[in-house]
This record gives C-alpha cells, sequence and structure tokens, in this order.
C-alpha cells in the first residue's frame, strides 16, 4: 500500500511533535478571565440555534481554532485527523484544511462515511487532500492526531474499533471540543474515551470538561471565542433552570473590609466537638485563620473542655452542655460534624441549633446521625459530604455528580457541598458550581474539618450559604500546598495566604 501521506507531502515524514511552549505543565489551570459559566451541550446547541451567526460559520471559527492551537502548541508533523459523521468532524476538516495549507502534512480518516449533511458535508467536500483507511496503522504513523470524531453528546458509545484508533495514535491527540465519547455534561465517558493531551472547546466551557474524569482526558484545556454571539448564549441559559459555573472568585466576593476599621470578615462561630477532639480544634482553628471574629469551642463533655483549653488558646472554651450556647444570638454560626459522634446528642444539638435560627453548617457526625433521614436536615445551611456519607443519606451518587448534588440541595432546602477531587456546591434554586483547584494533597485526614471551619468562617460574616460554600471550598483548595506529605496543619496555615489571593482577584 503506498504512503498516501509521502505520496502527497513531498517533504514528509517529519520528526514527532512536542509541545512547543511547556504549557503542558503551567497550562493545566484554566485562565481567570474565562467566563465563569459553563453550559451542557444541549444549551450550546440552543445558543447556536438562536445566534445571527450561521453554523458554517461558527464552524470555521472552532476549526481556525484548533489549527491554530495545534500550530502553536505542536511541531510540524503527519498529523491525521479522524472525521466522525457530525459537525464536531466539520470542525476537524477545516482544521485539517487549514494546517494543510500551513503546510503540516495531513490526511483525514471517515470513521464511517464522510459526514452527510449541513455544513460538515460542505466542509468534506472541500477536501482535496489525502484521504486514509479508518485504521489503528494509519493513526500509529501520524505524529499528532485530531480527534473529531463526536462532540460532547453521544447518543451511544463509540466503537470499540474507533477507540482502537485512537488508543493507536502515534503522537499526542488534540481532542476537539471533547475527547470523543466524553459526556460533557457529566464528565463521564459513555463507555470510554482516550485521554487527549489538548482539547480545544469552544464560547463556554462544560461541566464535563471540570468534572471528573472528564478534566483528565481532556488533558490542557483550551477555550477559544468563535464569535457565537453572547446574546445567543444568555437566551439559551434562560431555557436552563439549573445554571452551572465553575468555581473561582468572580462568582462569589468574600466581605470588604470595613472603613470603619473593625475586622472584616467578622462573625462568631461555635464548633461543638466531644470525645474526637483534634477534629473540633482543626475546624475551630480553620475558622479562625479564615476571619471569624470569635470562634467557640463547645465541649460535649469535660475531657472534651480539657482538651479544647489544652490545644486552642485562641479560641473560648465553653464547658457542657453545649445547648447552654443556643440562647446567644450574637453566636450565630454553628459548625456540626467535626468530632462529633453520629449520634442522638448530634441530632438533638442541629434540631435545637436550627430551631433557635442559627446557621448551621452540618459536617461529619452530623451528616452521619441522619444516616437514612436526610429530611431532618432541614434548616442546615450547608451540608459537606462526602460520597460515602452522600450515599447513607440520599443513595449513591451516580455518574452524574451535578444532578446528586442538586437533588440533595431539593430535599433539605440546603446548600450541599459534595466532597471530592472534584467538589460540587449545589444550591436549592438550581445553582451549582465545579471546583477545579483542589491539589491531590488534600486527599488527607482531617481536611474536610479545616473545611467545614473555613464555611463556618464565611457564613459567620455574612455571606448566603451558596456564595459562603463556593469561597470556602476554593479556599481550601488555594490554601492546600502541592506536593506529598501534606497535612490538613498545613491546609490551615495556608488560610491567610488564599484569602489574600482570593481579595487580589477581586
Ligand atoms: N457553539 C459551538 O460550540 C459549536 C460547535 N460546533 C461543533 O459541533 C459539535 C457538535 O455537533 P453535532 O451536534 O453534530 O454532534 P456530533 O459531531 O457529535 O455528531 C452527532 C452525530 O453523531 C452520531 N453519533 C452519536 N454517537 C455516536 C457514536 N457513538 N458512534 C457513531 N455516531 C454517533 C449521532 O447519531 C449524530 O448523527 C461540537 O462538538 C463542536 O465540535 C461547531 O461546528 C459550531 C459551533
Ligand atoms: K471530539
Amino acid at each position: 500500500m503506498p504512503d498516501l501521506f509521502s505520496a502527497h507531502h513531498r517533504h514528509a515524514p517529519l520528526p514527532s511533535p512536542r509541545l512547543s511552549d511547556g504549557a503542558g505543565g503551567r497550562g493545566r489551570s484554566l485562565r481567570p478571565d474565562w467566563p465563569l459559566d459553563l453550559l451542557t451541550p444541549a444549551a450550546m446547541a440552543r445558543a447556536d440555534a438562536a445566534s445571527s451567526v450561521p453554523v458554517a460559520r461558527l464552524m470555521a471559527a472552532a476549526g481556525r481554532a484548533v489549527a491554530r492551537a495545534a500550530m502553536a502548541r505542536f511541531r510540524p508533523c503527519r498529523t491525521l485527523v479522524l472525521v466522525g459523521p457530525g459537525n464536531n468532524g466539520g470542525d476537524g476538516l477545516v482544521a485539517a484544511r487549514l494546517l494543510e495549507g500551513a503546510g503540516w502534512p495531513v490526511a483525514v480518516s471517515f470513521m464511517a462515511a464522510p459526514p452527510a449533511a449541513g455544513p460538515a458535508a460542505e466542509a468534506a467536500a472541500r477536501w482535496r487532500g489525502p484521504v486514509l483507511p479508518f485504521r489503528p496503522e494509519e493513526a500509529a504513523r501520524a505524529g499528532l492526531v485530531i480527534d473529531a470524531l463526536l462532540g460532547g453528546a453521544p447518543s451511544r458509545p463509540l466503537a470499540a474499533g474507533a477507540l482502537e484508533v485512537l488508543r493507536a495514535a502515534g503522537g499526542p491527540v488534540l481532542a476537539v471540543d471533547v475527547p470523543s465519547g466524553l459526556d460533557g455534561t457529566t464528565g463521564q465517558p459513555l463507555g470510554e474515551a482516550v485521554p487527549a493531551a489538548l482539547t480545544v472547546t469552544f464560547a463556554r466551557l462544560k461541566p464535563g470538561h471540570l468534572l471528573l474524569p472528564g478534566r483528565l482526558l481532556c488533558g490542557e484545556l483550551h477555550l477559544a471565542d468563535i464569535g457565537l454571539p453572547e446574546e445567543a448564549i444568555a437566551e439559551a441559559l434562560e431555557g436552563e433552570g439549573e445554571r452551572s459555573f465553575r468555581n473561582a472568585p468572580g462568582l462569589w466576593h468574600l466581605p470588604p473590609e470595613d472603613p470603619a476599621g473593625h475586622k472584616y470578615r467578622r462573625g462568631h462561630v461555635v464548633v461543638a466537638g466531644g470525645a474526637m477532639s483534634g477534629a473540633a480544634r482543626l475546624a475551630a482553628g480553620a475558622a479562625r485563620r479564615a476571619g471569624a471574629g470569635l470562634v467557640t469551642l463547645a465541649a460535649l463533655s469535660a475531657e472534651a473542655a480539657a482538651a479544647f483549653r489544652a490545644g486552642e488558646p485562641g479560641a473560648i472554651v465553653a464547658d457542657p452542655p453545649a445547648e447552654a450556647l443556643l440562647g446567644d444570638a450574637r453566636r450565630g454560626t454553628w459548625v456540626l460534624g467535626p468530632g462529633l459522634p453520629p449520634d442522638d446528642a448530634a441530632r438533638d444539638l442541629l434540631a435545637g441549633a436550627v430551631r433557635a435560627g442559627r446557621s448551621v453548617v452540618a459536617d461529619a457526625g452530623a451528616l452521619g446521625a441522619f444516616a437514612g433521614a436526610p429530611e431532618g436536615l432541614r434548616g442546615a445551611a450547608i451540608i459537606t459530604p462526602h460520597a460515602g456519607e452522600f450515599a447513607r443519606l440520599f443513595g449513591e451518587v451516580g455518574p452524574d455528580r451535578l444532578a446528586a448534588a442538586r437533588r440533595a440541595a431539593c430535599q433539605t432546602g440546603a446548600v450541599t457541598v459534595l466532597k471530592g477531587p472534584d467538589t460540587v456546591i449545589a444550591a436549592p434554586d438550581g445553582r451549582a458550581a465545579v471546583n477545579h483547584n483542589a491539589p491531590p494533597s488534600l486527599a488527607t485526614a482531617g481536611t474536610g474539618d479545616v473545611l467545614a471551619g473555613i464555611t463556618g468562617a464565611m457564613l459567620a460574616g455574612g455571606m448566603p450559604p451558596f456564595e459562603a460554600a463556593c469561597a470556602a471550598v476554593w479556599l481550601q483548595g488555594e490554601a492546600a500546598p502541592r506536593g506529598a506529605g501534606v497535612l490538613a496543619e498545613d491546609v490551615m496555615e495556608g488560610i491567610p495566604g488564599a484569602l489574600s489571593r482570593a481579595d487580589r482577584a477581586r
């Protein structure tokens, strides 16, 4: 079989590509100026339909963005564009033509047949370069593979043969919009998806670019403006009862410094704790560092009171019974859970705090106490379950973390922080945010207690619950040192620095 690449391009083959500017490392973090809204593929399709700009023009811009990203990131090399049946394939064909025009040796390969209708079919008709069989051997000989098989709403799993072709890629994979097979709404592949080195997407990020495993499958993310009018996006979002965002400063604002000279981000946080005094102390320490004006450690036992007095000199220690403090309206925010056994006492304390009109953050033991009976959490401002606690309260999280967190928020009326490496924060009104700044080092004992404390401080400072929860999750991610051997105490030490970075991002 003749080498169609070489037959067509007399100067090919060229060396394998490599990242041209080292962006593969640094570029993993998202640019702070990118819009905060996340659009599902369905909302994006509505925006396309509402747009006065024809899809062919959007496709031309999308293909140009892909070609530009390839040229910015990789050295010229044998490039194989894998083309699917829809507009994702159309974007790939536009990129193929532009790369070829720039002197790159390019071939395309159709998953089945060339796209049959619309602007993608027109892009296929305009392709004059080599067309190779859709086979692993061809992908293996390419230095760069452009995955333009499917967009973010696959109707069925990618066929095994297509996965085989992608896996055989002889060099990095550049994914158009999403790595094919990935569901842009949930971040879960339908069946399987093959990881990309770089994903170029358009107009807005999708939830699936940030939720796991989607975020890892995408590799470096590049968001391109393709001229989709903002009004069309706004119109598409109007129909979206459930708005999704990426969690970053701008979605929330820390309370401004009080010009009258009072300390800012004040308020009084109570952390109730018993036998496991270390957890309550971590939460209290985090609340203090996050700017709570005063912190009371409410001891559930005489032993806990002694441990608190010895270990947390900056906090007020209150002797049992903790309920005695509920009448003090100045002690407005209660963090219940860290160091609290999941028992009747935890249930009574939470119910009492809610009855007294206090803002409650329910974590750990205060969630365990309501296993199988989540309606008891009604009245809490914020609940912070990890996947295990979530399952015991609401049933398994399942593949759609955003939907699961929204369901829990609706059921309890509480802002729900579904913790994990891709923490989701959902409000009962349908808003939800996906967090993306948490380093792996956060997966260590005690960091949940630190988060509960920061959350209490944000609430006590006067932020509404959704904003308080989002800010706390972001601050925790920002406060965590990167690398191995990180302790919860190190995260606590990082809070002041994280606060000033949030202030600077304002
Ligand atoms: N606003 C935007 O973001 C724009 C996006 N564009 C591109 O348009 C794409 C979306 O286009 P489409 O809606 O045509 O979606 P696709 O390109 O994913 O194509 C959908 C077609 O693929 C078929 N299909 C689904 N799963 C399959 C599977 N597993 N195996 C084989 N066939 C399968 C479906 O039956 C349908 O016919 C985006 O990903 C993006 O690349 C641009 O072209 C225009 C503007
Ligand atoms: K794709």
